[in-house]
């Protein structure tokens, strides 16, 4: 039997207590309409540089429902997560403050790191590396040979992260170690593994697994300055770490759900955002992947769990790192799949000191303003009943979405 609590309390209040309660109702939708609005207007709930609004002129759903976080984090207990906030290692809500890159707990890799002061020099130049930055554009006829200051710089042979055309070349590498499925593996969470829990896995040595042996050809590392480094938060090899620098929006589309397009036009090899969420760990992914997967049926469209594997150099084994957006993330979560590969390209980054790689996402080519931002999945796993179609209705279309459980 419904019970219709006005009919039992109502009729006992005077016209004073019915004022009242008229006034606190209107009060209540006047509250309720301002956070409405101030949803639709900024999914990042003030917590990027820029302002993500949303679009719908589909259907009746305002915006999506999901807790903001601009940099990765440990898994919240709480099934429930205030907007804005999120829950402090002793379970108590706090205001969100992600003002750096992840480390995990307190710790980061010693000895690592540069002793730049303030801000790493591009000036200089190693040998046989040929410095291609503003500096050298000034004077062509002179190459510099002096040694490298910063320390980051030195590890990767004077090829850091962001340094003029060097940018482009590592994203060029990235792009073709992408090309042969080589480099990341998104949405591939192993339902049914027992062991599960280490983070360096080394499944591809125990078991003779040789698909997860030939992905160890093509890992690329972007490496940035990072929380070992004694240099400033405003050093330019932090890009990944300042958050979004472009204009983007929110787009309800009719049969992908959410997604996350360009409000302005991004040019080439602009670091666009790094994949933020929850850091789970094996089994963590693999009983959420499983709750996702019985959602699927409801045509439920928010499953954003991510599993990037950074190959060691002996190929034979893996940092693996789950990264669910699903329900805390950043604008990431909305990027839809193409199986053309799309326009964004996928790279591992690593800040010095951080022992936790990260997945930052570049414009792969020019994107315009109102285009939709996408990246491949992953390479196509085996076909099964329960796939999801695809709509990227580009020409390299499979029909299907790569599977999430190879
Ligand atoms: C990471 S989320 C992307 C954002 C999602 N569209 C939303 O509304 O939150 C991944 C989910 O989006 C949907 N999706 C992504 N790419 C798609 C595509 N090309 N075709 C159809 N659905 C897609 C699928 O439901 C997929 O599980």
């Amino acid at each position: 039997m419904e019970l219709e609590i006005w009919k039992l309390v109502m009729p006992w209040l005077d016209s004073h207590e019915l004022g009242n309660l008229a006034r606190t109702c209107r009060a209540l939708a006047e509250v309720v309409r301002l956070l409405t609005n101030f949803r639709i207007g900024d999914v990042t709930q003030g917590q990027e540089t820029m302002p993500v609004p949303t679009v719908n002129d589909v259907d009746e759903c305002r915006y999506p429902h999901f807790c903001y976080t601009p940099f990765c984090q440990f898994a919240s207990v709480s099934s429930r997560v205030k907007w804005g906030f999120t829950e402090s290692r002793k379970g108590k809500l706090v205001e969100a403050d992600f003002g750096g890159a992840v480390t995990l707990g307190n710790s980061i890799l010693p000895g690592v790191g540069c002793k730049c002061p303030d801000i790493c020099s591009t000036a200089d130049s190693v040998s046989g590396f040929k410095d291609i930055g503003p500096s050298t554009l000034e004077q062509p006829k002179r190459k510099r040979r002096r040694r490298l200051r910063c320390h980051c710089g030195r590890l990767v042979g004077g090829q850091i992260a962001y340094d003029g055309v060097s940018r482009l070349r590592f994203l060029t590498e990235c792009e073709n170690a992408l090309g042969t499925g080589l480099l990341i593996h998104p949405k591939t969470v192993d339902k049914g593994e027992d062991e599960c829990s280490q983070d360096v896995d080394e499944r591809a040595e125990v078991t003779g697994d040789h698909s997860d042996q030939e992905q160890a050809a093509g890992p690329c590392s972007l490496i940035e300055c990072g929380p070992a480094c004694s240099c400033c938060s405003a050093c330019r090899y932090r890009v990944s770490q300042h958050g979004i620098s472009v204009r983007l929006k929110v787009v309800r589309s009719t049969y992908k759900g959410w997604s996350l397009c360009a409000s302005q036009q991004i040019e080439q090899g602009t670091f666009i955002c790094e994949y933020a969420g929850e850091l789970v760990t094996n089994k963590e992914a693999q009983q959420r992947h499983r709750i996702y997967d019985s959602l699927k049926s409801r045509n439920w469209q928010g499953s954003a769990l991510l599993v990037l594997r950074e190959y060691l150099p002996s190929g034979l084994a893996s940092v693996r790192v789950n990264i669910d957006a699903t329900r805390v993330g950043n604008v990431a979560r909305f990027i839809n799949h193409s199986c053309d590969g799309g326009n964004l390209l996928p790279c591992i980054i690593r800040p010095a000191g951080c022992p936790i790689p990260k997945l930052g996402l570049f414009a792969k080519r020019t994107i315009s303003d109102g285009e939709e931002l996408s990246y491949s999945y992953g390479p196509d796993g085996e076909l099964g009943d329960d796939r999801k179609p695809c709509f990227c209705r580009t020409a390299a279309c499979l029909g299907t979405l790569p599977s999430e459980s190879t």
